[in-house]
């Protein structure tokens, strides 16, 4: 299977002509077709910037300030018209939110909203269209999808409002699926369905996933390959096994001790000592420096390489880097 995106170098400051420090800085990582990649990091680490400038969806006060981001035949996505892009989203790269009312429209019927999206991207007759429809209201476990076309989005639950943008964003097949905290404002039970569904619906569609999320349980659940994102910066990546197996970046072994600690009556409640940064906190550096263990001289001022450790697991730590070790917790 084939690279489908790749990032490269991308970062992201405010304003047009920054020159401070950005708030998403030098990020690269690949997808491979027909995988779940996560992203996975704190509130405010940079994973919705990130997934945001894929289809160039960044607020306006936001400019991309390095990278490119390459993608299928389409070469570089930054550097497409509007109406290229416009052509590409929805079709070959779809996207889906922590809340379903930032893609539905309160003032339309869930029937105008699923039609507008293939008349928009495909020539079909409109009993293909109803068919096309019904069919992905049906893969997405919607009972009685006849009825369900005549509601207005509030009329509908917030599992079947996220099923329907789900059913919104699978509908011309696309290439990609970006799902953004697809299940964080769900209750337990219904996250668990709609992830199931997610994977059901890959496996189906042959879809490649960006999952963004907080959760590792999410990650640990749905992913293929991870990347750790700390304050706007990649610190790892690896396949699932490797970040949840053999975590070498402090802030991963930290995230994972916490996560680990919960739930373990034996076991203090661990919390990684001090806060994120703010922005005008941010070191040259490694954004992470200020609260790691393993902290030397170059973290404060130089950006650590990415170390290889194996075909698939990287890491950007100076300490991992000039000892050639690894660091268990
Ligand atoms: N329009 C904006 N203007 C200025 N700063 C912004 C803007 N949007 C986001 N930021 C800042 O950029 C940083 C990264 O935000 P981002 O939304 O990508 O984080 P995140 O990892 O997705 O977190 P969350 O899970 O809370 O959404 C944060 O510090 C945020 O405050």
């Amino acid at each position: 299977m084939g690279i489908l995106l790749a990032i490269e170098n991308l970062s992201i400051a405010v304003g047009k002509k920054s020159t401070g420090e950005p708030l998403v800085k030098n990020v690269s990582l690949q997808l491979e077709e027909g995988k779940t990649y996560g992203i996975v990091g704190e509130s405010g680490s940079g994973k919705s910037l990130t997934s945001l400038s894929i289809l160039n969806l960044l607020a306006d006060k936001l400019t991309i300030t390095e990278g490119q981001i390459q993608f299928a035949d389409k070469g570089n996505l930054l550097s497409l018209k509007k109406n290229q892009l416009q052509k590409i989203r929805g079709k070959e790269i779809s996207m889906i939110f922590q809340e379903p009312m930032t893609a539905l429209d309160p003032m339309y019927t869930i029937h105008y909203q699923l039609f507008e999206v293939l008349k928009f991207h495909k020539k079909l007759s409109k009993q293909q269209m109803y068919e096309q429809v019904i069919n992905m209201l049906n893969a997405v476990g919607i009972s009685r999808p006849e009825k369900v076309l005549k509601n207005y989005p509030h009329e509908l639950s917030g599992g079947m409002r996220q099923r329907i943008m789900i059913a919104m964003a699978l509908l011309c097949n696309p290439k990609l699926l970006i799902a953004d905290e697809p299940t964080t404002a769900l209750d337990v039970t219904i996250q668990a369905q709609i992830l199931e569904l997610m994977k059901k619906l890959k496996q189906q569609y042959q879809s490649t996933i960006l999952l963004i999320t907080h959760d590792l349980g999410v990650i640990a659940e749905s992913c293929d390959d991870v990347a750790v994102m700390y304050a706007g910066q990649i610190v790892e990546i690896g396949s699932v096994e490797e970040i949840f197996d053999q975590p070498k970046h402090p802030y991963t072994q930290g995230l994972l001790k916490a996560v680990n600690s919960i739930g373990n009556e034996a076991q203090e409640l661990y919390a990684i000592p001090g806060n994120v940064p703010t922005q005008d906190e941010f070191n040259e550096g490694c954004r992470f420096a200020s609260r790691c263990p393993l902290v030397i001289e170059s973290c404060h001022n130089n950006v650590p390489h990415l170390t290889r450790i194996t075909q698939s697991h990287t890491v950007r730590c100076w300490a991992v880097e000039q000892e050639g070790v690894s660091y268990e917790t």
